[in-house]
């Protein structure tokens, strides 16, 4: 305990009904609180004592049917995973505690109407939750994060049989989430049904949701459902950006401290030949198509240059078992080609609709590296793409930049790990947009794709795409803190 135990004691309780002294470190100023507690009520020098790390308490509960000062904290621990890619490094934990110190109460103890709890005994039709492992995101481990974690935390929280409650589903192809929100969600939703869903999976997961309930008309009585994210993806950067992966509980307490708040989107629209490339490109999909124009909503990013190019070229099965680490693998074959040749020039016009305003304005290069749009902070852990983004505030922001030498992007885009100092760069145009506009001029079609939230759309020699904002309101909320 250090230095700390010369410090007041909190309080004095039990622990497994054995008598604790406690003491309680708050979280302050991006360093990490703990919760430490020594066997008996005068403890000495030589006392040794157990602590919970702040980011590692999932939240404190009043025990059910025992006294008023009775809480089980619960939280998780660090697992040992061997190196197994796909088992999870974190376990559910509870402490049975009495009299815990008053200020843990109140920083981790859940809002009365704001919390899972509430949300899990709405009255309504039917179950109205859901809970979605995504067996292939990221590295694979959303199967046994639901095992050591999500399962027994529910079972705890519900204090039910998590079958009985909860309506569950493991993924079995790519649109299965997709087809499951068409034939349950998007339904139920028109219904007037209100639903929640535990979703254990990449953005991925949560875009197929928005963009399927996109795809039919609305009833008067549509209720949006609302969906909360366990990070399990690759780069998770909805989570990343809206404060789910702040602590070590993989979303858990988000999920049960957190309040709905709408998903803001924005919506793609493509020349007719656009295609979705599916099963590491092998194959071609139609997207929706309205008024004649393929299209598709996206959370986080619309690309095309460099960062879609690495998206497209690591999304395969063997670069998925790299987890994060396919992006800067593929990202080093796209700046230093092995031909010893530059980066590749992306030839388009490239237009921008600002706010408030009526007209595209052309942006005046023809030449690009680098064309992202997005509506988040961060790509991924630590990727801070567009500082100037607050969580889930539904600003569009474009950042783009002409061609330069491998060695001159690397640096450029290294510095967006430094708390996005990369906009600073006088060669980088970074600023909020109301919309965007590509007429590509490539022969080639591999320079002719586009990532919207990690899925590939490649438009056809001679096509276009068209990006608006503000296409989500009302939609599906994300549960955020
Ligand atoms: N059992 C499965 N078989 C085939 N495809 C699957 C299966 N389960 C999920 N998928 C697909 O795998 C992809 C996973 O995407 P998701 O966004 O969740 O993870 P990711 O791409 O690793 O992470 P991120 O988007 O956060 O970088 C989705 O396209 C999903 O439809």
């Amino acid at each position: 305990m250090g230095t700390n135990t010369s410090q007041p004691m909190d309080a004095q309780g039990e622990v497994d009904g054995r008598p604790v002294t406690w003491f309680y470190q708050r979280a302050e100023q991006g360093q990490v609180g703990r919760l430490s507690w020594a066997e008996g009520r005068v403890p000495s020098p030589n006392t040794e004592w157990s602590h919970i790390s702040t980011d590692h308490i999932i939240a404190v509960f009043p025990a059910r049917s025992q006294g008023a000062s009775q809480y089980q904290v619960l939280y998780v621990s660090d697992s040992d995973t061997n190196g197994d890619t796909k088992a999870s490094p974190i376990a559910f934990r509870t402490l049975a505690t009495s009299n815990p110190p008053q200020q843990v109460i109140h920083d981790f103890q859940p809002p009365g109407q704001a919390c899972l709890y509430t949300r899990m005994s709405q009255p309504g039709p039917g179950s109205n939750f859901h809970v979605i492992v995504s067996t292939a995101s990221g590295t694979g481990q959303a199967v046994d994060v639901w095992k050591q974690l999500v399962r027994p935390f529910l079972e705890f929280v519900s204090a039910d049989n998590v079958e009985q409650k909860f309506e569950m589903h493991f993924t079995t192809s790519e649109t299965t989430i997709s087809d499951l929100t068409r034939s349950v969600f998007l339904p139920r939703a028109n219904a007037g049904v209100s639903q929640s869903i535990v979703l254990l999976s990449g953005d991925g997961g949560l875009v197929d949701i928005a963009n399927t309930l996109l795809s039919e008309p609305h009833t008067q009585t549509y209720q949006k459902p609302n969906v909360a994210i366990l990070p399990l993806g690759t780069g998770n950067a909805m989570a990343n950006s809206s404060g789910v992966t702040k602590d070590k509980t993989l979303g858990a307490s988000t999920l049960i401290r957190g309040s709905p708040k709408d998903v803001p989107l924005f919506r793609a629209r493509f020349s007719p030949g656009a295609r979705l490339l599916v099963n590491e490109a092998r194959e071609e999909r139609e997207l929706t198509s309205h008024s004649n124009s393929p299209i598709c909503h996206g959370a986080v990013v619309c690309s095309w240059g460099l960062h879609a190019g690495l998206v497209a070229d690591s999304d395969t099965a063997h670069y998925r078992q790299f987890g994060a680490e396919r992006f800067q693998m593929a990202a080093k074959e796209a700046l230093y080609p092995s031909d010893g040749s530059l980066p590749h020039p992306y030839r388009g016009k490239l237009s921008v609709l600002r706010p408030a305003s009526n007209t595209w304005q052309p942006i005046d290069r023809m030449e690009h590296a680098y064309v992202l749009a997005t509506l988040v902070s961060h790509l991924e852990a630590g990727f801070h793409i567009s500082p100037a983004s607050k969580p889930l505030d539904g600003k569009l922001r474009l950042l783009h930049f002409g061609p330069m030498s491998g060695e001159e992007a690397m640096a450029l885009m290294t510095r967006a790990y430094q708390d996005g100092k990369h906009v600073d760069d006088p060669r980088v145009g970074y600023e909020e947009i109301a919309g965007l506009r590509i007429e590509f001029d490539e022969e080639d079609a591999r320079w002719r794709r586009v990532c919207v939230d990690g899925k590939i759309i490649r438009v056809e020699q001679g096509g276009w795409m068209e990006v608006k904002n503000g296409a989500g309101e009302g939609l599906v909320d994300l549960i955020a803190m």
